[in-house]
């Protein structure tokens, strides 16, 4: 699905990526985590095309992608809901789902049903302008605008940042749920340990721009000495 090798990035002369590689599988969900600027998020947008990879390949599918525009990777099957979310406040929540499908290809769409059935606060907010919504209800947006282009794998950036913890857990574990049914693969940069626990399959730590570990979640149940080396917590 997507196989990363060699990877090194940065911003002008500053390498932040360093030889960088890994590999997400069909279907399986991974959290990304280490302390603030490591480079988790460079990670995501150099995925993205949003920064230019220096060195290294990105595969994705099966055609390597490190050189093509944000907009034909985007279209070639890989989502993406930054930090900050990125959704149009003014616009209704059936309005930024719409907008979001433009330039993409309509065979892969998922129908707005699908993404009512997987959120149901977007059926019954479906007429309301997004800016009145709480911040979990934003991020609940945020991700839905994304899948309904039918993406085969998800990138989000912190998508529990300062929302309550009880739709942490939702989320949490609805996007499971819908990775379990629909073969969707996440890569997700979190740092928010239970919605790691709830969501992801494998884990990896990133430190100074490299992934120095990885783990699958059971270990990371069972003993949970790479989060205090990691994260310090
Ligand atoms: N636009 C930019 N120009 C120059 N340097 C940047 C830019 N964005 C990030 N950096 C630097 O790149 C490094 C990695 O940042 P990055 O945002 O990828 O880290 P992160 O692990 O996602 O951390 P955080 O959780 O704080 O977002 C940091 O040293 C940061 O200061």
């Amino acid at each position: 699905m997507l196989e990363i090798t060699g990877l090194s990035a940065g911003y002008g002369e500053a390498l932040v990526l360093r030889d960088v590689s890994c590999r997400i599988a069909k279907g399986q969900v991974t959290a990304l985590m280490g302390r603030n600027g490591m480079g988790k998020t460079t990670l995501l947008k150099t995925i993205m095309g949003l920064i230019r990879a220096q060195s290294g390949r990105i595969n994705f599918d099966g055609a390597s992608i490190e050189t093509r525009p944000t907009h034909l990777i985007s279209r070639a099957g890989i989502g993406y809901v930054p930090q900050g979310r990125e959704i149009f406040d003014d616009f209704t929540v059936r309005d930024n789902l719409r907008l979001s499908l433009m330039g993409h290809d309509a065979a892969t769409a998922l129908p707005f049903d699908k993404i009512y059935g997987w959120f149901p606060i977007l059926k019954e907010r479906e007429t309301q302008r997004a800016g009145t919504f709480s911040g979990g209800q934003q991020q609940i947006l945020a991700i839905a605008r994304a899948l309904i282009a039918g993406p085969k794998l998800l990138l989000l950036d912190e998508p529990t940042e300062g929302i309550q913890p009880s739709i942490v857990q939702e989320i949490g574990l609805q996007l499971a749920k819908i990775a379990r049914e629909t073969g969707l693969s996440i890569l997700v940069v979190e740092q928010n340990v239970e919605m790691v626990r709830i969501l992801a399959d494998q884990v990896m730590f990133m430190e100074n721009g490299a992934i120095r570990e990885s783990c699958d979640i059971a270990t990371l149940r069972r003993d949970d000495a790479l989060l205090h080396r990691y994260l310090s917590v």
